[in-house]
C-alpha cells in the first residue's frame, strides 16, 4: 500500500503491457531424425517387415500409391531394428499402444529440442530471452506434457509460460503460430518459441485389404520437427533481430460435411488413421472461398494470386495439385511445397516450417529482396481433420 492508502499499481497494471506492432518470425529451424526410408524401395521393405509379401496385389497397389506420392524419401525416428523387435507394431491390429507411446514420449521433445536450438541459433539471441513456448504435436498425449520436457532439454527457466497443443492435426503448426502471434502482440517484449514435432511410431502398422485409407497413410507420413521464434520487433536495428515474415492475419475454417475425410482414433492398437479418397476434392472445392476471404480487406497490393508467395502444407500430391488448379496458380508457385513433399513426405504439423525454411534458403541463394521469393505478400496454409483449413497471411520483410 502507498502512503495515501490506495493500492500501488504494479508495473503490469500501470503500463499497457501490449507489445504494439505486429508479430513476426525472427528465426526458423528444423530437424529430421537419422533413419531414412527410400520411397522407391519402401513397398518391398514394408511388406517384408509386416510379413505381408504374399499379398501380391495389395503390394502392387501400395507400390503404385507410393510412386504417385512423388515423395523420394522419408525420415523416421523409428529404426529398422525397433520395427523388427516389435511385431505388435508391424501387425495390422495388435495391442501396442504402450510400446509405441514409449518411443513418442522420448522422441517428440528430443526432436523438437533439436529444431528449437536451430531456430534460436538462427534468431541469434540467447535462449534465456525466450518468454513463452507453444508446442504442437499430432503424435502423442502424455503428461507431464512434451513442452515440460522440452524446456528442461533447452535449459529454459521452469517459469517459462507454456501452451501445449496435443493431437493438433496437420494444421497444428499454423495454430501454434496463431497462438504465438496473439501472445507476442499482447505482451511487451515477449519472445515466443513455437515448436512442432512428429514421430511415426504411433501410426505405423501393417497393411489390410479392407483398409486402403490406412495404406495411403503408410505411404505419405514422415517425421520431422520445426521451430520458430516469434516476437514484435518495432526497432530491429536496435535489437539486432531480423524479422523474416510478419504474421498479419490468421483464419481457421471447417469445411462442412467433411467429418470423415481424415479420421484419427487413439486405440489400444495405436493411432489408427483413415484417409478418405475424396479428401483432396474437399480441400480444392473449399479453397477458393477461404483464400479470397483471407486476402480480403487487409489492403495488400496483391491483384493476382501469382503476385503472392505460397507456403502450403505438403499434405499429399493430389491435395497440392487440387489447390494449385483451383487457385489457378502459375507453374512453380508451389515448388517449395512440392520439394518438401519430395524430401520428407507429409510431416504433419511440421511441413510448413520445412517450407518456410526452404523458401528462405532459395530466396537468399538467389539474392532476392525478401525471403518470400522476393515478394511482399504470401499465404501460409495447412489442412487437417475437420476438415479444417487454417491460414496465415504473411508479409515478407525486406532483407538487408
Ligand atoms: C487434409 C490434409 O491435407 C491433412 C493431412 O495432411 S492428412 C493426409 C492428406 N493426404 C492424403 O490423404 C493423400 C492424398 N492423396 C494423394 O495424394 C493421392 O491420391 C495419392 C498419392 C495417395 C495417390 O495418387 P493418385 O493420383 O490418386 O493415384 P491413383 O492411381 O488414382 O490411386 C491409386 C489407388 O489408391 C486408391 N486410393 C487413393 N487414395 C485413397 C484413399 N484415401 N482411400 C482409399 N483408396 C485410395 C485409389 O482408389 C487407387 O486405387 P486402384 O489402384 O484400385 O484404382
Amino acid at each position: 500500500m502507498g502512503s495515501s492508502g490506495a493500492p500501488e499499481l504494479t508495473h503490469e497494471l500501470s503500463n499497457n503491457p501490449r507489445a504494439g506492432g505486429r508479430a513476426a518470425i525472427l528465426g526458423i529451424g528444423t530437424a529430421v531424425p537419422v533413419h531414412v526410408y527410400e520411397q522407391k524401395s519402401f513397398p518391398d521393405y514394408y511388406f517384408e517387415i509386416t510379413n505381408s509379401s504374399h499379398l501380391v496385389d495389395l503390394k502392387a497397389k501400395f507400390a503404385n500409391i507410393c510412386k504417385k506420392t512423388t515423395t523420394e524419401k522419408r525420415h523416421m525416428y523409428i529404426s529398422d531394428e525397433w520395427l523388427r523387435a516389435n511385431p505388435s507394431v508391424t501387425a495390422y491390429m495388435s495391442t501396442s499402444l504402450n510400446v509405441r507411446q514409449q518411443v513418442a514420449e522420448e522422441g517428440i521433445p528430443r526432436l523438437g529440442a533439436e529444431a528449437a536450438c536451430n531456430a534460436i541459433g538462427n534468431w541469434g539471441k540467447p535462449a534465456s530471452s525466450i518468454t513463452h513456448v507453444v508446442f504442437a504435436t499430432t503424435s502423442t498425449g502424455c503428461l507431464p506434457s512434451a513442452d515440460v520436457t522440452l524446456i528442461k532439454l533447452l535449459g529454459l527457466p521452469l517459469s517459462t509460460k507454456r501452451v501445449m497443443l496435443y493431437q493438433s492435426g496437420c494444421f497444428g503448426g499454423t495454430t501454434a503460430l496463431r497462438v504465438a502471434k496473439d501472445i507476442a502482440e499482447s505482451n511487451r517484449d515477449a519472445r515466443v518459441l513455437v515448436v512442432t514435432s512428429e514421430v511415426m511410431s504411433l501410426i505405423i502398422r501393417g497393411p489390410s485389404e479392407s483398409h486402403v485409407g490406412n495404406l495411403v497413410a503408410q505411404a505419405v507420413f514422415g517425421d520431422a520437427a520445426g521451430a520458430a521464434v516469434v516476437g514484435c520487433c518495432r526497432h530491429p536495428s536496435s535489437t539486432g533481430e531480423r524479422p523474416v515474415f510478419q504474421l498479419v492475419r490468421a483464419s481457421q475454417d471447417v469445411i462442412p460435411g467433411t467429418d470423415d475425410a481424415v479420421v484419427v482414433k487413439v486405440q489400444q492398437e495405436g493411432v489408427v488413421i483413415t484417409l478418405h479418397r475424396d479428401l483432396p476434392l474437399h480441400v480444392s472445392n473449399a479453397i477458393g472461398g477461404v483464400v479470397e476471404s483471407a486476402f480480403r480487406g487487409v489492403g495488400t497490393t496483391v491483384t493476382s494470386y501469382d503476385e503472392a508467395f505460397w507456403l502450403l502444407h505438403a499434405g499429399g500430391r493430389a491435395v497440392v495439385d487440387g489447390v494449385e488448379e483451383r487457385l489457378g496458380l502459375g507453374e512453380g508457385k508451389l515448388a517449395v511445397t512440392r520439394e518438401v513433399m519430395r524430401q520428407y513426405g507429409n510431416t504433419r504439423s511440421t511441413t510448413i516450417f520445412l517450407a518456410m525454411e526452404e523458401m528462405r534458403r532459395r530466396s537468399e541463394e538467389r539474392g532476392m529482396a525478401t525471403a518470400g521469393e522476393g515478394l511482399e505478400w504470401g499465404m501460409l496454409m495447412a489442412f487437417g481433420p475437420g476438415l479444417t483449413v487454417e491460414t496465415m497471411l504473411l508479409r515478407a520483410m525486406p532483407r538487408n
